[in-house]
């Protein structure tokens, strides 16, 4: 299992510190947001590459733009490790994953809690994550929706009738009771915004790894 503390709950004026603060972790999850896709507004390209440069963990970039197709990839950086985009934003998830790929990141796709994951089932080989999205994107501190969990199942059966290793990742309203039904569900990497901030997050991050040992 991974533990990917999202910096949209972190101190803005203090990205660096802040990522070192979360050195246990296994990835750092990075959320750019458009004001378009989502309505709210981040950061991107030139803050995104000093976070790489500075970050003790990989970066986990979680893109909530439009066109993708044309952003996507250049997001790609020394110590960005995966670039997740919105298969309802996206032209062709096929086609922007293999861009990716080719560009040396992990490439990932993320399905908001209305989106069901049959356009996915036959391409899963395509895709080194799905990130099942278990709030509406745009907001950190949000519940969690259960009622997104199955599709993590399909997904994963999916995955292993294609013979290709997947990681599923769950995102919005994750804390230390709600990973245990991600995980039961079939997650195996978990994004935690304010439930990893809103403490000391050497202890939350532990304690959402204990959760679930
Ligand atoms: O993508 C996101 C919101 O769109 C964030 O990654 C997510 O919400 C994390 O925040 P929290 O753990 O507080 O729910
Ligand atoms: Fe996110």
């Amino acid at each position: 299992m991974r533990v990917h503390p999202s910096i949209l709950s972190a101190d803005f004026a203090n990205l660096e510190r802040e990522l070192g603060r979360i050195s246990t972790a296994d990835a750092a999850h990075v959320d750019v947001m458009d004001g378009h896709f989502v309505p709210n507004l981040t950061l991107g390209i030139p803050i995104v590459r000093r976070l790489a440069e500075v970050s003790p963990i990989p970066l986990d970039v979680h893109l909530m733009i439009e066109d993708p197709d044309r952003w996507a990839p250049e997001y790609v950086f020394e110590g960005v490790e995966s670039i997740t985009f919105h298969h309802e934003a996206a032209r062709d998830s096929v086609a922007l994953a293999k861009t990716l790929r080719d560009a040396g990141v992990q490439a990932a796709v993320a399905l908001k809690p209305a989106t069901d994951t049959d356009a996915l089932l036959d391409v899963i080989a395509e895709f080194d994550m799905v990130l099942v999205m278990t709030v509406e994107p745009g907001f950190g501190g949000q519940s969690f929706m259960p009622e997104t969990l199955p599709k993590l199942g399909r997904l994963r059966a999916a995955a292993e009738a294609a013979g290709t290793q997947l990681r599923l990742q769950v995102d919005g309203g994750v804390d230390a009771t709600t990973i245990v039904e991600a995980h039961a569900a079939g997650a195996d990497t978990f994004v935690a915004g304010s439930a990893v901030y809103g403490g000391d997050p050497a202890e939350r991050i532990a304690a959402l790894r204990g959760a679930i040992a």
